[in-house]
């Protein structure tokens, strides 16, 4: 059932606007993968080139090896939500789900099962018109689902949502993933991936600035530093520069140690009978990661498109 999206040297032009600029990334199965860049860097047009919606000008995007018109089932294939808004208004949510389960030779019982799993069931029987956006954004997931893909892409799902349904969708997400589906979730704001992601894809203007596991990108810009907190400044820094780490002081009472693990510190500390009351890794956020990440990149900077959000949930 594993399979994977493929993005090699993907490139599509609008008149003179080049939205995606020879791209190439892997989504593999079993993560979620955050597509992150800035209004405008080309994520929508990635997403409808890997749908076969828009016809890219070089490259290809590949589902599971196959291009999209190549799929011969695609609802069992990919299973995608790019606009939450795409369900017309008058028809009832249910009966949406049973249309397009009949037009792709879906048993009926699998609609019942998807509605249950989006939490849907009060207001599948309801039309679409009076739904919240995030009743939409839960059929449109619905829908996604339909098929039981391997590979799953939402465009933004958790824009405008309030925190209960930004919870839900961070928490859904990791959920598919851990059954072992490739899922690619795209967002302008790192924030919004913050606790969902296992692997980033940062894009500005269509081309790739960094393709990172979160656990490597937060390790990078921690930078492997450590706050210390001792009456015994310039006993601490002699033994610890004698360990071979790094000491700069801080404060009255505070260091910044780099290049040594905070357990170590409290050994070498520790034997050498040094007082501290305090070792305390610095842990970068991912918006820290990401700010550290674009600093250099043009894409970002206030004379780019668009400038970066940093708005915190
Ligand atoms: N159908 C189109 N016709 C003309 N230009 C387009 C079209 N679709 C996208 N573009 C342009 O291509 C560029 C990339 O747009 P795209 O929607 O892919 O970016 P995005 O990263 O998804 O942005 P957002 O976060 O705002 O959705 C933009 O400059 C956009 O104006």
């Amino acid at each position: 059932m594993e399979a994977t999206i493929e993005v090699r040297e993907l490139r599509k032009q609008f008149g003179r606007t080049v939205a995606v600029d020879g791209l190439s990334f892997t989504v593999e199965p079993g993560q979620v993968t955050g597509f992150v860049g800035p209004n405008g860097a080309g994520k929508s047009t990635t997403m409808r080139s890997i749908l076969g919606l828009d016809t890219p000008d070089g490259g290809q995007a590949l589902i599971g090896g196959r291009r999209y018109a190549q799929l011969r089932t695609p609802l069992r294939e990919v299973g995608a939500l790019l606009d939450a808004a795409a369900v017309h208004p008058s028809r009832r949510g249910r009966d949406h789900l049973l249309w397009l389960a009949r037009s792709h030779g879906i048993p009926r019982r699998r609609v019942d099962e998807v509605i249950g799993q989006v939490g849907l069931e009060s207001a599948a029987r309801r039309r679409a018109g009076g739904y919240s956006l995030g009743m939409r954004q839960r059929l449109g997931i619905a829908a996604a689902l339909l098929g039981d893909p391997p590979v799953l892409m939402f465009d933004e799902p958790v824009n405008g949502l309030d925190t209960e349904g930004i919870r839900w969708i961070r928490g859904f997400v990791r959920t598919l993933a851990r059954e072992g589906r490739a899922v690619l979730i795209s967002s302008h704001l790192m924030s919004e991936l913050e606790d969902s992601a296992d692997h980033l894809v940062v894009i500005g203007r269509g081309r790739l600035i960094a393709d990172t596991s979160v656990a490597e990108l937060l390790s990078a810009a921690s930078g492997d530093r450590v706050a210390l907190r001792t009456t015994a400044r310039t006993d601490a820094m002699g033994v610890l520069a004698r360990e071979g780490a790094q000491v700069a002081a801080d404060g009255r009472d505070s260091l910044t140690v780099t290049g040594m693990r905070a357990e170590r510190i409290t050994a070498v500390l520790g034997t050498a009978g040094v007082p501290f009351s305090e070792v305390r890794e610095h842990r970068a956020t991912l918006e820290e990661a990401y700010m550290e990440l674009t600093r250099d990149s043009v894409e970002f900077a206030a004379t780019g498109p668009e400038p970066v959000e940093t708005g915190e949930l």
